[in-house]
């Protein structure tokens, strides 16, 4: 093992999301078959038990990559020194809730990670808030880290990664093309219903997927709500939120934005301001990324069925951030 190896702190280690995450990122496949990995742990104390469990069964798989591991029940532990955080404890949605319901009883755990990250962590720390709703709890991190100072409030990220590989699923599957030749796909604003994947600019082998499916009625009558409410559905058939394509998808925004990515990828990020959306909101982007950094795309056209669709996920994010005010 040749490089330093990299700190990733994973929350709620003992879920489902985390049973998932914890073996593909030892496994090399978030960071790259020749990084090693230290993973630290953070669930309740009533689960510690469970994370114990998860560890042995790391050490059964015996990666070359993993360099260390443990859990704990103390965020400061957790963070110190972490390079990369992925917020994912908290509490998931049952059957016929909406995520935003789940402020009250999630809110405050990121007030409390977002101070302990930014004094313990590493000042380039990377942050990833999977816990829903994902935005706003994103938002609460990083108030709270920015309270702090020391970390880089650019880095403060909510997860929308799901949304963009389910809309580049579909979209794949009714241009009838492999869904690793589709590039440009964007989903904007919040990870709820109000989100819009938008895929007027998707391009396969350079050709307008537009043009080729060619059916307004589908996207706003088939598409739309079908991203939309996939969490849902999935709820409805699992009797449990999605847990494996999540924590796929916390991988994916990792790896491209450590690792760089010719293609565009949808992030939750604080907004700069870019195409109206007020800054620090924490909204899906078409973001590009290379050299461990990210920006976002600009200068893209908003049609007038666009710009309702960004002005509806904006004014919601707007009234959950009025909502948490007491928590920042
Ligand atoms: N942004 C996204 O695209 C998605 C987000 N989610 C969200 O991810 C979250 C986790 O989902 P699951 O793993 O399925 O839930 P889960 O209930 O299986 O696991 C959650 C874990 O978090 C732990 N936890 C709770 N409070 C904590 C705290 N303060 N500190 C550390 N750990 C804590 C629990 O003890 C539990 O082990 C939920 O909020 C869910 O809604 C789920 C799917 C997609
Ligand atoms: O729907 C949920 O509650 C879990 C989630 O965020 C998703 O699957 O998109």
């Amino acid at each position: 093992m040749s490089k330093t190896p990299v700190r990733v702190a994973v929350t709620g280690a003992a879920g489902q999301i985390g049973y998932s995450l914890l073996f593909r990122i030892a496994s090399g496949e978030m960071l790259g078959k020749d990084q090693p990995v230290i993973l630290q742990l953070l669930d309740l104390p009533q689960a510690q038990k469970a994370c114990q469990g998860v560890i042995m069964e790391l050490d059964d798989c015996a990666f070359p990559l993993l360099a260390g591991v443990f859990a704990t029940d103390d965020p400061d532990t957790a963070f110190k020194d972490a390079d990369i955080c992925l917020l994912v404890g908290a509490r998931p949605r049952g059957p016929g809730m909406e995520r935003s319901e789940l402020l009250n009883v999630n809110g405050a755990i990121f007030t409390v990670q977002g101070k302990s990250i930014a004094e313990h962590a590493k000042e380039g720390v990377k942050v990833l808030v999977v816990g829903n709703p994902a935005n706003t709890n994103a938002y609460i991190a990083r108030q709270a880290a920015i309270k702090v100072g020391r970390t880089n409030p650019a880095n403060y990220h909510g997860m929308l990664r799901l949304d963009h590989n389910r809309a580049l699923s579909m979209v794949a599957a009714k241009a009838g093309r492999p869904v690793d030749s589709l590039r440009k796909m964007a989903v904007w604003g919040n990870h709820s219903p109000t989100m819009y994947a938008d895929y007027r600019f998707c391009t396969v082998d350079g050709q307008s997927v537009k043009s080729m499916i060619n059916d307004e009625a589908w996207n706003n009558d088939v598409f739309q709500p079908a991203v939309a409410k996939r969490g849902a559905a999935i709820i409805e058939a699992r009797g449990l939120s999605s847990a494996a394509s999540a924590a796929n998808a916390a991988v994916c925004h990792i790896r491209d934005w450590v690792l760089g990515t010719d293609d565009w990828v949808t992030m939750g990020v604080p907004s700069d301001g870019s195409y109206g959306i007020p800054e620090g909101i924490i909204f899906g982007f078409p973001c590009e990324c290379k050299n461990g950094s990210y920006k976002i795309v600009q200068g893209l056209e908003i049609d007038a069925y666009s710009q309702e669709k960004l002005n509806k996920t904006l004014k919601e994010l707007q009234d959950e951030a009025e909502a948490v005010k007491s928590l920042l």
